[in-house]
């Protein structure tokens, strides 16, 4: 049922989402698909007596919250029923409309309900409630592959993506330190804008200099660039994925990388016998499991050799940091890194610019910008010259509000909770959707427009107008990394990444849309861009 395949729907103002899944819903909905023995997360829900205080009892009973029974949930999704061929937004956004602002979808097979909520004060409340050891339903190959195929190479040790409890606790505690911290992250700077020059001069090659349009796909260029850059933080390794040259190991290792998301998304988040039964398909892989923890280790050695023999700076970087920890913590992190920072800081960038691209008036304003830290565009971006750039980092949050690539968040209650006035009992799922927020009136005033002034918190030059809402807004209707203590931990490092490139891109050219629609998605563990995405890069005169 689940496999339902996605169809058209409007994201913001110009962007749609053309067929794929929610990253969050899928984890949602996938982890009534598994095994009940696989939820080794319900030793975590709070063992108190059930709440018997003033809210609780004045609330609604759980089995009052709007929302269909299994079977009649069931029939929406078989040929001719009303969610037959729907994607997940469109689905939750017809659902939205027949249940209101919270409603329950019942747990198939004896597995977890899930309440799905448009209401800010309920993901603070969750939020709010989450405790120490937030439980997000991650990707269960991780652990699978970790602890119970190869506990030689890891230790025991599953990840972030994937642990829950204690062992996520004292992984994370580890390395919060050092990817947590913006200084620590930012000294990555002067490597990072390299590799954003190097894209650029690549760009030049692919450009064709009287259409400005490129004789390649710009974002499987990107992704290149953002293999590139996360390589280099979590290996310590240059690539040379923008150059002729690439490392032997480097276009292998992008292709099993490939592989991985296609299983994961198969595996993971689709419905799968798995759990209980290893098709030959499952088999393969769990081999590109081992060709990526094959590789990662061999470049960990390999600058573990080099850290020997050359003379260090007095900053250690992330991956030294890392392995001064103990190496299954630098293997294990770095592989999480390299998973988890491709796909998403690429499908980050294309939607900025895409916003961009299409709002010239701000782009030139973001210009005026660049123009002032870049006299020249070949100038050094470095940590003096990029405190200062306010409109830059809004239009990033700007592009990140339109369309959060992560549309919603994931947990599970661990305490019983009282949501928009219905007893939520712990052990429930919740997911907040909070792309519907960031993208309504409601919450953000002309919620269909680009406007990244309404960011800005103080008036930074005088021809920038300051929007007063960004004093008083609600903190939980935007959301893009996620809150609390199992935030995004790559945040620091895609903010960088980012910044950087949009600085140097958008320094050097004026960027417009050409394709006749609007930026489409596919779904997949992620909103990615899809379909025809066609950038023109007018060279500035200056
Ligand atoms: C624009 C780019 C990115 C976006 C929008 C994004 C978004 C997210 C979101 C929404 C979560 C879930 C947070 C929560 O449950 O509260 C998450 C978790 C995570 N992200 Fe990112 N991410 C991005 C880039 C990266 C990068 C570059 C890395 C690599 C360093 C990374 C590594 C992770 C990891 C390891 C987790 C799991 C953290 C945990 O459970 O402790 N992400 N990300």
């Amino acid at each position: 049922m689940w496999k339902s395949r996605l169809t058209i729907k409007q994201l913001g103002n110009k962007s749609q989402l053309i067929r794929g899944r929610l990253f969050s819903v899928g984890s949602a909905l996938q982890q009534q698909s598994q095994p009940q023995q696989q939820n080794h997360w319900e030793e975590l829900l709070e063992t108190t007596p059930i709440r018997s205080d003033e809210e609780w009892m004045k609330a609604k009973d759980y089995s009052d919250l709007p929302g269909p029974s299994a079977l009649r949930l069931l029939s929406y999704f078989l040929p001719g029923g009303k969610l037959h061929n729907t994607n997940l937004v469109q689905m939750n956004r017809r659902m939205r409309e027949w249940y209101g602002d919270i409603y329950r979808l019942p747990g198939l097979m004896g597995k977890t309900d899930v309440v799905f909520t448009y209401n800010p004060k309920d993901f603070e409340v969750t939020y709010r409630n989450e405790g120490l050891w937030p439980i997000r339903i991650g990707l269960e190959t991780f652990t699978y592959y970790r602890k119970v195929v190869r506990p030689d190479v890891f230790g025991g040790i599953g990840g972030l993506v994937s642990e829950q409890g204690k062992s996520w606790a004292e992984f994370r505690n580890k390395v919060n330190p050092v990817l947590m911290k913006v200084q620590n992250v930012r000294q990555n700077l002067p490597q990072i804008d390299q590799i954003s020059k190097e894209f650029i001069e690549k760009l030049e090659t692919l450009r064709d200099p009287s259409t400005h349009t490129l004789n390649a796909d710009f974002h499987e260029q990107l992704k290149s660039w953002a293999f590139e850059a996360i390589s280099f933080v979590a290996l310590n390794t240059r690539m040379g994925l923008l150059s002729d040259q690439p490392d032997a190991n480097a276009s292998r290792f992008a292709e099993h990388m490939t592989d991985f998301f296609n299983y994961s998304f198969k595996y993971d988040l689709q419905p799968s016998v798995w759990p209980y039964y290893k098709t030959p398909e499952f088999k393969k892989f769990l081999k590109t499991y081992d060709h990526i923890t094959e590789i990662t280790t061999n470049y960990i050695e390999a600058a573990i050799e080099r850290f020997k023999h050359e003379e260090q700076p007095d900053n250690k970087c992330v991956l030294q940091q890392l392995l001064a920890i103990n190496k299954q913590v630098a293997v294990v992190m770095a592989m999480d890194m390299l998973m988890a920072g491709i796909d998403t800081t690429s499908s980050a960038f294309v939607t900025i610019l895409y916003h961009l691209a299409c709002n010239p008036e701000k782009q030139a304003q973001l210009h005026r910008e660049l123009q002032r830290t870049l006299p020249s565009p070949d100038d050094a971006l470095t940590l003096e010259n990029t405190k200062n750039l306010p409109y830059l980092r809004a239009c990033i949050k700007e592009g990140l509000r339109i369309t959060s690539i992560t549309p919603g968040n994931f947990r599970i209650a661990t305490k019983d909770l009282v949501l928009s006035g219905y007893r939520v009992p712990r052990g429930t799922g919740i997911l907040m959707g909070v792309l519907e927020l960031s993208n309504s009136d409601e919450y953000f005033a002309s919620s269909a427009q680009f406007v990244p002034e309404r960011w800005l918190k103080s008036d930074i030059n005088v021809e920038t107008k300051v929007c007063p809402e960004a004093r008083n807004r609600n903190p939980f209707v935007y959301l893009p990394f996620g809150f609390g203590p199992r935030t995004c931990i790559g945040k620091r490092i895609a903010e960088l990444e980012i910044e950087t490139l949009l600085a140097r891109l958008l320094r050097r050219y004026k960027v417009s849309w050409l394709a006749e629609t609007p930026l489409q998605y596919e779904s997949t563990i992620i909103l990615s861009p899809r379909g025809d995405i066609r950038f023109k890069f007018e060279p500035h005169s200056d």
